[in-house]
């Protein structure tokens, strides 16, 4: 018997900051697109992006950006409070984190487990540069704009 599309479909997410899209972002989503059928994409919240500095564009204007990348098949800003809200909403097979994400796929993995959700947790890949003027960073990038404009 042939299944139908609802038995094959794979649906993944992948989440970040993406400020200032660049080479990295796209391979990071094409990365995770290739780890199923479906692409979803989190938008960080700027209240929540305090690891670093905070995004220099609007929450909407990165998830438009993400939104309109050929792979993604939805882009949506994420919860202010809790990371696993959209979670729960999108009901992923897989969660794709970023090569250099800071989370620990075992700590994602156990509190997906503890609240139930049946979900795999995988790393995607890095992107090596493809020439030596190549900047793969968005830090990289503001900071280029800052020497040579400023
Ligand atoms: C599974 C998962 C779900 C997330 N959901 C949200 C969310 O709903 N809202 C939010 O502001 N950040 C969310 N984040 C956090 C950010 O997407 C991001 O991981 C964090 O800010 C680091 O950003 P960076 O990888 O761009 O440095 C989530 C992270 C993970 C791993
Ligand atoms: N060069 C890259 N190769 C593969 N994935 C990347 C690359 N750069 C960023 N990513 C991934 O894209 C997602 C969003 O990244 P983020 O918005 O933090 O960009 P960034 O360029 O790393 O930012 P910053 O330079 O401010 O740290 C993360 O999951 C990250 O791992």
């Amino acid at each position: 018997m042939t299944p139908s599309p609802s038995d094959t479909s794979t649906t993944v997410v992948a989440q970040g900051t993406f400020d200032i899209l660049h080479p990295g972002h796209v391979h990071y989503l094409s990365d995770a697109a290739s780890m199923g059928t479906e692409l979803h994409v989190i938008i960080a919240r700027r209240e929540n992006v305090t690891h670093k500095e905070p995004p220099v564009l609007s929450n909407e204007q990165r998830r438009d950006m993400v939104a309109a990348l050929e792979v993604v098949d939805e882009a949506r800003i994420g919860h202010p409070e809790d990371i696993f809200v959209p979670i729960r909403d999108i009901e992923p097979d897989v969660i794709a984190l970023g090569y250099d994400q800071h989370h620990e796929e075992d700590s994602i993995a156990e509190a997906l487990d503890e609240r139930g959700i049946d979900c795999e947790v995988r790393r995607a890949s890095g992107r090596e540069p493809n020439h030596d003027d190549e900047l793969l960073s968005t830090g990289d990038i503001i900071d280029r704009v800052c020497d040579q404009r400023c």
